[in-house]
């Protein structure tokens, strides 16, 4: 378990990080979500004591990470995979984390062959691609077999093949029971990938929950409703309106109801005596919901293209 309390940090006027409560619990993968330079590597730099807080603190398991006797077995992490020494052996690299964490060698091929770069394992990590610069790091991660994963865009500059591999890596590892804290960009990866999601933005909470209550919420999510009889559309369509639902889209013979109120959309046409074809729930993606929580809070974003257009016909 990962304690956040009040967790701040400040670069002389930037709040990188503005008092962050959380639990990262075990057995699930938590996303961590959020635009560019919102603060999540330095959260997880300052979960593993490589920032310090300007207040607030993060704890491991009640204990600040400086005060656990072997972290590499209690928590793994990678961070960023391009610090690698170049002039080092992948054996050797892994090799020196086990020699300095009290690990038995015998762990490093069981690591190098989890991430399945048994057969570069004497290649120099300055000839290593993006991808396999990343294997290499999630195998130092892995190397002290740890209870609790840090990983920051583990999936960045893999291919889809690599791509898979992280997220049945990630699945199995929260299976196990144990806390696994992700961050990435790619969001259709995510979805697949995450139980739990912690969203932020300018270095405050915006969203947390299950990923399904937050792809619920959004109002992108929707439910889809067809009548075989396209009369009868028009009584169906004042009943939602009359209980105040948003009525946001519609064909001949379908509405689109804003929410995901199924069943209440269901009882009202039986009121109604309509009869249905269609009454199915269409759910927003995540970047769909993303889109929407973190819309205030991006710092670096280009014109939308709406907007762009909007000015091309001033
Ligand atoms: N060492 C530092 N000195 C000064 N400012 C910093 C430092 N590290 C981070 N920052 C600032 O803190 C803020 C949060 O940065 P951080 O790298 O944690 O964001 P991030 O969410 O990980 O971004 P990205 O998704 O782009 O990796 C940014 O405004 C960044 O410029």
């Amino acid at each position: 378990m990962i304690t956040l309390s009040g967790l701040t940090k400040r670069y002389g006027d930037t709040v990188a990080v503005d008092d962050l409560n959380l639990e990262i619990a075990p057995g699930r993968v938590t996303g961590f979500l959020g635009p560019n330079g919102s603060g999540k590597s330095t959260t997880m730099r300052m979960i593993l004591g490589l920032d310090s807080p300007s207040g607030g603190r993060a704890l491991i398991d009640g204990k600040p990470y400086a005060a656990l006797s072997h972290p590499l077995r209690r928590v793994g992490a990678l961070l960023d995979a391009k610090s690698l020494h170049p002039g080092r052996r992948a054996r050797s690299h892994l090799i020196a984390m086990a020699r300095s964490n009290g690990i038995p060698l015998s762990r490093v091929d069981e690591v190098l062959e989890i991430v399945g770069l048994e057969k570069v394992a004497r290649k120099r990590a300055g000839a290593f691609s993006l991808g396999m610069g990343q294997r290499l790091g999630i195998a130092g991660a892995l190397l002290g077999d740890p209870d609790i994963l840090i990983l920051d865009e583990p999936v960045n500059g893999l291919d889809p093949d690599g791509v898979r591999w992280v997220r049945e890596l990630v699945r199995e590892l929260a299976g196990e029971g144990r806390t696994v804290f992700v961050s990435s960009h790619l969001m259709s990866e995510m979805q697949l990938t995450a139980d739990h999601l912690v969203v932020i933005g300018k270095g405050k909470l915006i969203a947390e929950g299950p990923i399904e209550s937050i792809i619920g919420n959004s109002s992108a999510t929707a439910v889809r409703v067809r009548v075989p009889d396209p009369a009868h559309l028009d009584r169906l369509r004042e009943q939602l309106l009359r209980h105040s639902f948003t009525v946001t889209a519609e064909t001949a013979d379908s509405v689109t109801v804003a929410g995901s109120a199924v069943a209440e959309i269901g009882d009202l046409a039986f009121q109604e005596g309509v009869r249905l074809h269609e009454l199915r729930v269409v759910e927003a993606s995540l970047e769909e919901a993303y889109m929407e929580i973190t819309g205030a809070s991006v710092e670096y974003g280009a014109p939308s293209r709406g907007a762009a257009n909007t000015e091309a016909q001033v």
